[in-house]
């Protein structure tokens, strides 16, 4: 792909963020790194986009992150990112930076609300063909891909009313083809805002393509880059088409700021 599938704004944009002090590419994993795909565990970012991260991480003060809503644990396996990628998953509930892996164990309380969670999901999910209950670290995600238009409508809608009939206080998240709740409310905003602490960034980009990843471009302020990937609302000040335009938009910048970064 050329580069003439990204507006010219956002080339502008990413020269300018090419010669910041301190970059960090905060990106989305599904649906921004990696084509969308029936089975979450097959799921794997285009080359391009995962060779322009390489380039990346490989210039001086340019930190690389994966902001996503998938567990560390299933973000470690489909994502293949060397260690020195930082990573963020469970929508900003568990972080591994650096050395440090952040993930507080579940209180006594949050363990049982988590289990009757977890059979009220399923007994949604055994009523309608295709859908399936994923199991996260704070909660549990009900996934309606594979189902028929009208019985995802149905799973979802019944999972809200018998949740909101048993629960109180569970922060529930809205997907691509998923319907999640957990008993920890953290957000990729926050996962971002701790990335920018951790890493000493003077600007942010920040990529994705999903309902949880207006949080993120919530917390970026002036002189950072948002884009969402695909259609739909968004705060995000940038748009591209989808995961092959965002390898060319990574490809773009790990170009500039190979030429403006200064080598100290
Ligand atoms: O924040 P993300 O990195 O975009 O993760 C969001 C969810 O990704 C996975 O589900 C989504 O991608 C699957 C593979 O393409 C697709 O089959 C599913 O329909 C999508 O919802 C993952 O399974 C979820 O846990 C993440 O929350």
């Amino acid at each position: 792909m050329g580069d003439s599938a990204i507006p010219a704004a956002l080339r502008d944009a990413l020269t300018e963020l090419g010669g910041a002090e301190h970059v960090l590419v905060a990106l989305d994993f599904d649906g921004t790194l990696a084509p969308e795909v029936d089975t979450p565990d097959e799921a794997r970012a285009l080359p391009a986009s995962a060779a322009a991260l390489r380039a990346l991480e490989a210039l001086p003060r340019t930190s690389v992150a994966l902001v996503s809503g998938r567990s560390l644990e299933s973000l470690e396996r489909v994502a293949e990112a060397p260690a020195s990628v930082l990573l963020v998953g469970s929508h900003g509930v568990e972080l591994r930076l650096g050395d440090a892996d952040r993930h507080p164990p579940l209180s006594g309380e949050e363990e049982a609300t988590a289990v009757r969670l977890e059979q009220t999901l399923r007994d949604v999910a055994d009523g309608f063909d295709g859908a399936w209950v994923e199991r996260k670290p704070a909660g549990y995600a009900l996934h309606t891909r594979l189902s028929s238009a009208d019985d995802a409508r149905a799973a979802q809608e019944l999972a809200r009313i018998r949740v909101e009939a048993a629960f109180r206080g569970l922060t529930p998240r809205v997907g691509k083809n998923v319907l999640e709740f957990a008993v920890r409310s953290a957000t990729k905003g926050d996962g971002i805002a701790a990335l920018r602490e951790f890493t000493g960034a003077t600007a942010v980009l920040y990529a994705g393509d999903d309902v949880t990843d207006e949080d993120g471009f919530r917390a970026l302020g002036a002189g950072d880059v948002g884009i969402k990937v695909g259609e739909g609302e968004t705060a995000a000040a940038f748009r591209v088409t989808g995961p092959e335009a965002m390898a060319e938009v990574l490809r773009l910048l790990a170009e500039s700021r190979a030429r403006l970064v200064l080598p100290r």
